[in-house]
C-alpha cells in the first residue's frame, strides 16, 4: 500500500511536471507565433488590405493633382490589382500579376512630390485602417525600393 501510494504520488507529480512542462511549451510557441506572423497576419489580411485601399482612392479622389492620373484608368481594376500587390508584398497568400511597375506607370510625368503625396496617403489610409505603426513602416519599407522602378519611365 506504501509503495502503491508512492507511485501514485509520483506519478502525478510528473504528470503534473509534465504538464506545467507542455504549457511552458505552448505559450512560447505563441509567442514565436506572433514573432512569425507574417506582414499580411500583422496588417489584419485581406479585409483590412481591402480597407485600406479603399481609403486610399477616396484621398486620391480628393486631390485633384493626383485624381488627374487616374482621368483615363478603370479604378476598380486598379484598385483589384494594387490589393494584390499588397498582399503579396506583405507575404499573403496572393500573386501580384499585374505589369511591372516601370510598365503600369510609365510617361505619366509623375513627379517626386506626387510620388510623395501617394505614398503619405498610403500611410494615413493605413493608421485610419488600425494598421499598427510597426506593420505600416514594414510595408513602406517593401514598398519604398519600387520608387526607381516607377520613376524609371517618366
Ligand atoms: C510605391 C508606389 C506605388 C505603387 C506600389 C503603385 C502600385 C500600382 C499598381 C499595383 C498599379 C496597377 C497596375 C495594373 O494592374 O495595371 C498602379 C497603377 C497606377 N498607378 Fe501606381 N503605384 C505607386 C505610385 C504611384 C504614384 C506616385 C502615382 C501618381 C501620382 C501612381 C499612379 C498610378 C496610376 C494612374 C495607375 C493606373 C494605370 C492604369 O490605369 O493602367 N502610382 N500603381
Amino acid at each position: 500500500m506504501g509503495l502503491l501510494n508512492t507511485t501514485l504520488k509520483s506519478t502525478s507529480r510528473s504528470l503534473l511536471m509534465a504538464s506545467a512542462f507542455i504549457g511552458t511549451l505552448l505559450l512560447t510557441g505563441c509567442a514565436q507565433h506572433h514573432q512569425h506572423a507574417t506582414l499580411y497576419e500583422r496588417i489584419g489580411g485581406q479585409p483590412t488590405i481591402e480597407a485600406v485601399v479603399e481609403n486610399l482612392l477616396y484621398r486620391i479622389a480628393d486631390d485633384e493633382e493626383i485624381v488627374s492620373y487616374f482621368a483615363n484608368s478603370n479604378i476598380d481594376l486598379f484598385a483589384a490589382s494594387l490589393a494584390s500587390q499588397l498582399c503579396d508584398v506583405s507575404d499573403g497568400p496572393c500573386q501580384y500579376e499585374g505589369p511591372p511597375m516601370d510598365r503600369a506607370h510609365q510617361t505619366m510625368g509623375i513627379t517626386d512630390a506626387h510620388f510623395n503625396r501617394v505614398v503619405e496617403y498610403l500611410d494615413a489610409a493605413m493608421v485610419e485602417e488600425g494598421v499598427p505603426l510597426a506593420a505600416r513602416n514594414d510595408m513602406l519599407g517593401r514598398l519604398a525600393p519600387m520608387y526607381k522602378d516607377v520613376m524609371r519611365l517618366q
